[in-house]
């Protein structure tokens, strides 16, 4: 696998009451790249990051990866922050490297830093009910980068959020990804944010779930205001939009 950093092949998941999430998907995830996984809800994007993060197993099919994954290769960042309410937002990001059995003080050090890459290295010290949604879910991605992770995965981490407080959070991951270059994995029913975000996107059917289109996002680097209010920006996502609608119709074959 030249540049691959995975490969999905043939990923089959039947959960227990019958329900056939995915069934033969396959999918290819390049090293460094920003790809979305786009999709009605239900199809089964959830699912796929479930597998790939290895919190469930597949009915059928292989999560093949490059080399060995060590522990901290793959952070995630859920729909909700899911911070620990009794505990400050420095002990909150400290946690993965708690796990990984860091020495404390090199674990605050990393965390603080992680903090601060997301503009939040003047809340150390806070509670996470003292922060905003928009804080509580960079302090998440702060978390899930800790590690320093070879892949990122994210479900949806800005849908709870206002389209202010959304925007930004897109500009800021981007910098992040464009810094440092950790491979993305980003779950959205949202064609915009999937077309500004991304490298690539792979559309997805559901019942039973499936990648049916492939595309390369061509747009230049760097993304800003003036991107969104593009021809090509807004050309693109028609595109994505009618081969996502023509997915949801493919979605009883
Ligand atoms: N633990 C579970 N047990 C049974 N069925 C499940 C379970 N989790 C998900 N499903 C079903 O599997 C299918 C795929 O779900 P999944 O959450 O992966 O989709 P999704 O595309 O991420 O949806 P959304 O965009 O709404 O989050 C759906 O039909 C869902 O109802």
């Amino acid at each position: 696998m030249s540049g691959g950093l995975l490969r999905l092949s043939g990923l089959s998941l039947t959960y227990p009451n019958g329900t056939r999430a995915l069934d033969g998907l396959d999918l290819a995830v390049a090293e460094g790249e920003f790809l979305s996984l786009l999709g009605a809800s239900g199809c089964g994007k959830s699912t796929v990051l479930r597998l790939v993060a290895g919190l469930i197993a597949p009915t059928a099919g292989a999560v093949a990866w490059e080399r060995p994954l060590a522990r901290g290769d793959v952070g995630f960042v859920f729909q909700e922050p899911t911070l620990m309410p009794w505990a400050r937002i420095l002990d909150n990001v400290r946690l993965p490297l708690d796990l990984a059995g860091m020495d404390r003080a090199e674990g605050n050090a990393r965390a603080a830093e992680g903090l601060e890459r997301v503009g939040l290295g003047d809340f150390l010290r806070a509670w996470p009910r003292e922060l905003s949604g928009g804080m509580k879910m960079r302090a998440a991605l702060a978390r899930a980068l800790v590690t320093r992770p070879r892949l990122l995965l994210l479900d949806e981490p800005f849908a709870a959020l206002d389209e202010i407080t959304r925007l930004k959070l897109n500009d800021d991951l981007l910098a992040l990804w464009r810094r440092e270059r950790f491979t993305t994995l980003f779950v959205t029913h949202s064609v915009f944010e999937s077309v500004y975000l991304s490298s690539r996107i792979a559309i997805m059917k559901a019942r039973p779930g499936r990648v049916v289109a492939d595309l390369p996002v061509d747009l230049p680097w760097p993304r800003d205001l003036s991107t969104r209010t593009g021809s090509d920006y807004g050309a693109l996502c028609r595109a994505v939009s009618e081969r996502l609608h023509r997915a949801m119709g493919e979605a009883a074959t």
